[in-house]
């Protein structure tokens, strides 16, 4: 996709949140998540590189962790990033939610359109970004990449230390597994996490308790979130084949 297309909002400017604050607990001792290497490269650099990847997004705000801001600006300075792009760093909160909205108070005026998109997806493909993109311009208050699901999901009434009983079978057809960047509407954006107190676990949830619409675009499996060690095995495996694939 260009800035050319014919979208209803295709004039509008697009910004991306890219929350990078967590640590990273699920993926063992070491470095806040972000702040690790892929290939030698720390992941929070190719989730940035991902996102300035599309043509449509000119502004990339980093959430850093909370101590770590003057870290992740050196790290942004030290790798070859576009120039058409500009990037800001802001430090991050005690959760997602809180570091998103941190995020989102440092936009400036002009960008009608945010993507917020994990660190920890470092590898989603600009066509992912594209369509998310594309689906905003159109007309979308809140846009999610997702895929069906694999395995059967099951519903349990948690039970520590114990078997946990089943107490429903989602009809899997009609569930899919979400991906970032999700795109908004910023005004409904800002709007919703100023509102919504409860804890979710992704944006979007936010804008369906407002009573706002989400929709669904094709997510992409190298989108995957690395959250535990086995994670890295495979974003860098996915890696080496772009390498013999594509030469880069
Ligand atoms: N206080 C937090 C917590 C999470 N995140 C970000 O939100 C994204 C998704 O979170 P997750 O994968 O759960 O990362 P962590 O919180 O680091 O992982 P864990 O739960 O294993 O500690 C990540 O890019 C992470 O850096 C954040 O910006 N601020
Ligand atoms: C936002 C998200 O990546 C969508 O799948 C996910 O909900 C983040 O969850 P986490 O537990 O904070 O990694």
């Amino acid at each position: 996709m260009s800035d050319e297309s014919h979208s209803p909002r295709a004039a509008v400017r697009t910004a991306a949140v890219i929350p990078a604050a967590g640590r990273g607990v699920r993926l063992g001792p070491g470095a806040p998540k972000a702040l690790r290497a892929l290939n030698g490269t720390p992941m929070l650099i190719h989730a940035v590189r991902a996102m300035a990847a599309s043509r449509a997004v000119s502004l990339v705000v980093v959430v850093a962790p909370p101590d770590g801001a003057p870290e992740v600006r050196s790290l942004l300075d030290a790798h070859a990033l576009p120039e058409r792009t500009e990037f800001v760093v802001v430090p991050g909160g005690e959760t997602r939610q809180e570091s998103v909205k941190l995020g989102l108070d440092a936009l400036p005026d002009g960008y009608d359109i945010v993507l917020v998109h994990d660190a920890a997806r470092p590898l989603v493909p600009v066509d992912t970004v594209d369509s998310v993109v594309e689906a905003v311009r159109e007309g979308a208050v809140a846009v999610v990449p997702a895929l069906p699901l694999a395995d059967t999901v099951k519903e349990v009434e948690p039970a520590e230390g114990a078997p946990e009983p089943v107490v429903a079978t989602p009809v899997r057809a009609r569930l899919r597994a979400v991906q970032t960047p999700q795109g908004f509407d910023r005004k409904a954006l800002v709007h919703a996490h100023e509102t919504v107190t409860e804890d979710v676990t992704d944006d979007a949830s936010m804008i369906e308790q407002l009573g706002g619409t989400v929709v669904v675009v094709p997510g992409h499996e190298e989108a995957f979130k690395v959250t535990r060690p086995l994670d890295l095995v495979l974003a860098e495996a996915v890696l080496a084949r772009r390498r013999a694939n594509d030469g880069f």
